[in-house]
């Protein structure tokens, strides 16, 4: 079995007065496809926010427990929450390139983190858009506004902006959701890709997308994690009602 490269131990958290996690205890393997599913509202994005503290920002969240990455806590007072976004890198829902071009939009957070030198920026720049399987189509384009290229190109951009710091951990929330099927499936053969280098951690509501690309899925209902194992033995086996009853259709 893969080593575990992140896992979540007791986690709880509360929105105000409200709990939204109860007591999650996940592993996540290294270099794999870790996917999260479960109705709307259960919790998903709480969690893969939780993995790199962006609840840090929302007002009146309180956490209990621990998550950790490479075995340290990244709850714990000396970690450095900018640091810790380097290694841990999120993909959001809908495309969200910053409104400049394509190239600075990938060196961005390289410059952020202090290259300023143009050659390695350039190199970093071509790497970036090529492990994005974007570079065929911007090559010659590269001071273009990233605003104007497609929704499915501009998510693949963010894809390369956020690999572009070099992370451990990829975070994606529903990246495919506001895309058209071919894009999706582009998006889909580059998680799988990629994954050969990264963790990646997916919240899904497409069942299909699950089954097809994740390695592991976790089964969210209510702020509970009710299920987690090999997507295979999660979709054809599994252990738990509600797990089968989610997804044969039955309800969420
Ligand atoms: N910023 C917030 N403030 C207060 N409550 C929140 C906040 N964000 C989420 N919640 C609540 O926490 C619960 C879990 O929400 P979350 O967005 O994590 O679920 P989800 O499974 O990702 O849902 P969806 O699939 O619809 O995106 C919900 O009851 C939601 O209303």
């Amino acid at each position: 079995m893969a080593k575990i490269k992140m896992e979540t131990k007791n986690l709880n958290l509360w929105y105000g007065e409200k709990q939204a996690l109860f007591d999650i205890n996940l592993p996540i393997y290294e270099k794999k496809i870790t996917a999260l599913i479960g109705p709307s509202g259960c919790g998903k994005s709480t969690f893969l926010r939780c993995l790199n503290r962006l609840n840090d920002l929302i007002p009146n969240v309180k956490i209990e427990g621990e998550v950790l990455l490479d075995g340290k806590n990244i709850y714990d007072k000396d970690v450095d929450v900018y640091e810790l976004r380097k290694r841990v890198g999120m993909v959001f829902q809908k495309p969200n390139p910053f409104a400049m071009s394509i190239y600075d939009n990938v060196a961005f957070g390289p410059r952020i983190h202090g290259i300023k030198d143009k050659k390695e920026l350039d190199k970093i720049v071509e790497w970036a858009l090529k492990k994005a399987a974007l570079w065929d189509e911007v090559k010659d384009e590269l001071h273009k506004n990233a605003l104007s290229l497609s929704g499915g190109q501009q998510q693949r951009l963010c894809i390369a902006r956020a690999i572009a710091v070099k992370p451990e951990v990829l975070l994606m929330d529903e990246p495919t959701s506001a895309l058209d099927p071919i894009s999706t499936l582009k998006i889909e053969e580059l998680m799988v890709e990629l994954a050969k280098d990264y963790t990646i951690v997916v919240v899904t509501h497409n069942m299909q997308q699950a089954s097809r690309v994740s390695d592991y899925t976790a089964f969210f209902l209510m702020g509970k994690l009710i299920e987690f194992g090999e997507t295979e033995q999660i979709f054809l086996n599994p252990q738990k009602k509600e797990t089968d009853d989610y997804i044969s259709g039955r309800f969420g």
